[in-house]
């Protein structure tokens, strides 16, 4: 509850003190309230013109003071949830490549959903905690009034039951926190059902076995831990409903002991404690939602720190380093390498690496699966920043600092390339015009339009959606430019296109190009050809 607090305080803290001061306003209506009620039971003859009056302003002051604090916290809990998705988010596009596919995609999008959507829930309901506190206290200020003496016998039940409550809700975080990390496995396992469905889908066996030994454990670690705490919450939310009765009978008879003649005192005194204690039961209860909110912010900022850590280069995030077209660039590994893994025995490395990038030179790069061709171009694109050795970039060593200038000087498509419905970041003077051409030239020009900057559909054959990236690639018009195995999905014809036309005019247009490819049917249209093997180059043709 604490951090949660905290975090709304530093979000808006006049927001937040006016929510507890109007808050607390509709506590002392809603006790006034009550009061007044009370009264006019324990003395019909008492009831006034004035009471009626005040009855009605009290009532509608409880409509009014319920009514802000709630629509002042749906805002403020949301643009604090809106502030921290956008937080993360600017964390996982700056944090490092590397760390990003070590931590995998189930644990970040837990955050983004379940966690916030826990935390807007909880801090949504801070109101009612304010109000219920109030209540608690002004029908105690009530009750006092109507007899010390009942008080004596509330008091020390609230405060027992308090404790205990206290003491549960410590016995009940493991559950919770279970619960939150069984939830971290099924949004691993619903992230393979999603990307896996044509695989499950063709194979029974492989589908049943997937359900039975993944998928299903998963959903039942959820429920199953979910149950266990949930049990807990009824358990004790029954106990304090015994205890309630218990406290109500004990006040009751107690009095009645006390004071036999005192009949309508009590019946005032026993109405006013039932109201008080349903408040007091729910700021009890609300106890467990903190601290599910707790785990929640936790997981949260477990992540942010992780990614924060992680991140070097966010300092140019978004600082517009475009580097000028104009310029030649030509970039040098110098005795570069970088390694994967180790504990298991299978670690692998690439390099030391010596090469060289210059502007028009067509470069292709061959080698057998799992030699570290992919990793080489992550190395070249700045994507992964070498362990050892240095990548130099017009002569200057690519650091943290300029690392993200760097990248900008590419344009890459890689394996496992990502298409956006917009053409975000492409220069727009004569974009229309150009696109258009393109797309001609592509083959495209049947089968979507460019409108407004965004493409009328995405929804193509993986040849085509490759060539549409291909336009994506060409419209930037970088001054290095990264293919990993364009071609495997393009048919003869286009094939022939790529190799012998977009590849030699890119390079004649000064532009760095290097083709990661198996095509040994067109090797000799580069200028020159380097081979890996185990992460090492082998020869250089
Ligand atoms: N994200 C990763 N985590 C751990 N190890 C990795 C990762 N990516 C690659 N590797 C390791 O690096 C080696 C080289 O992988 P890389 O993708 O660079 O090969 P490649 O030559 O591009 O292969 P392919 O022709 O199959 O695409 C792999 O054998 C693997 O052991």
């Amino acid at each position: 509850m604490h951090s949660l607090f905290l975090l709304l305080l530093r979000r808006s803290s006049a927001s937040v003190i006016l929510i507890i001061v109007i808050g607390s306003i509709a506590g002392l209506c809603n006790s006034s309230l009550l009061a007044l009620i009370s009264e006019a039971l324990r003395d019909r003859a008492s009831v006034t013109t004035m009471m009626i009056a005040a009855f009605l302003a009290l009532s509608l002051g409880v409509m009014a003071s319920n009514l802000l604090p709630e629509l002042l916290l749906s805002r403020l809990s949301r643009s604090l949830a809106a502030e921290l998705r956008l937080r993360i988010g600017r964390r996982v596009l700056a944090a490092p490549l590397r760390h990003l596919e070590t931590l995998g995609h189930g644990p970040v999008l837990a955050v983004l959903t379940h966690d916030l959507q826990t935390v807007v829930a909880t801090a949504t309901a801070l109101p009612s905690l304010v109000v219920g506190s109030t209540i608690v206290l002004g029908c105690l200020v009530y009750m006092a009034w109507l007899s010390l003496q009942g008080l004596l016998l509330v008091l020390p039940a609230m405060a027992v039951l308090a404790g205990i409550y206290a003491v549960g809700a410590r016995k009940m975080a493991p559950l919770w926190r279970a619960e939150r990390d069984a939830q971290d496995e099924l949004y691993r396992q619903q992230q393979h059902v999603l990307e896996g469905v044509k695989e499950l889908k063709l194979h029974e066996r492989r589908r049943s076995e997937f359900f039975e030994h993944d998928f299903a454990p998963a959903v039942e670690g959820v429920r199953r831990t979910g149950v266990r705490a949930s049990d807990s919450v009824a358990t004790f939310g029954n106990f304090l409903h015994f205890f309630t009765w218990l406290v109500l009978g004990l006040v009751l008879f107690g009095l009645n002991l006390m004071n036999p003649d005192g009949t309508s005192a009590t019946q005032g005194y026993v109405m006013t404690l039932m109201y008080m204690w349903g408040s007091f039961r729910g700021l009890i209860e609300s106890i467990g939602r903190w601290a599910q909110a707790g785990i929640a912010l936790e997981k949260l900022s477990q992540l942010d720190v992780s990614l924060t850590e992680a991140l070097k280069d966010e300092a140019a995030l978004g600082s517009g380093l475009e580097p000028a077209r104009s310029e030649r660039h030509e970039v040098r590994f110098s005795g570069v390498t970088y390694s994967f893994g180790g504990q298991d025995g299978h670690a692998f490395r690439v390099g030391p690496l010596d090469l060289e990038l210059r502007p028009g030179e067509l470069i292709f790069v061959v080698g057998g699966n799992g030699s570290g061709k992919t990793t080489l171009a992550k190395l070249l694109t700045g994507l992964y920043a070498p362990e050892t050795g240095q990548l130099l970039w017009n002569g200057v060593a690519v650091t943290d600092e300029n690392r993200e200038a760097y990248r900008n000087t590419f344009s890459a498509i890689f394996a496992d390339f990502h298409l956006f419905e917009h053409l975000r970041g492409v220069p727009s003077e004569g974009l229309t015009k150009q696109a258009e051409e393109y797309l001609r030239r592509l083959s495209l020009e049947k089968k979507l339009q460019i409108v407004d900057g965004r493409f009328s559909t995405t929804n193509l054959s993986t040849g085509q959606r490759k060539r549409l990236a291909m336009l994506v690639a060409l419209l930037e018009d970088r001054p290095f430019y990264l293919f990993d195995e364009w071609a495997a999905d393009q048919d003869p014809e286009f094939r022939e296109i790529f190799y012998r036309q977009l590849l030699p005019e890119l390079a004649a247009r000064g532009k760095g190009v290097v083709v990661i490819t198996h095509d040994d049917r067109f090797f000799h249209l580069a200028h020159r050809v380097i081979k890996l093997e185990y992460g090492r180059l082998v020869a250089a043709a």
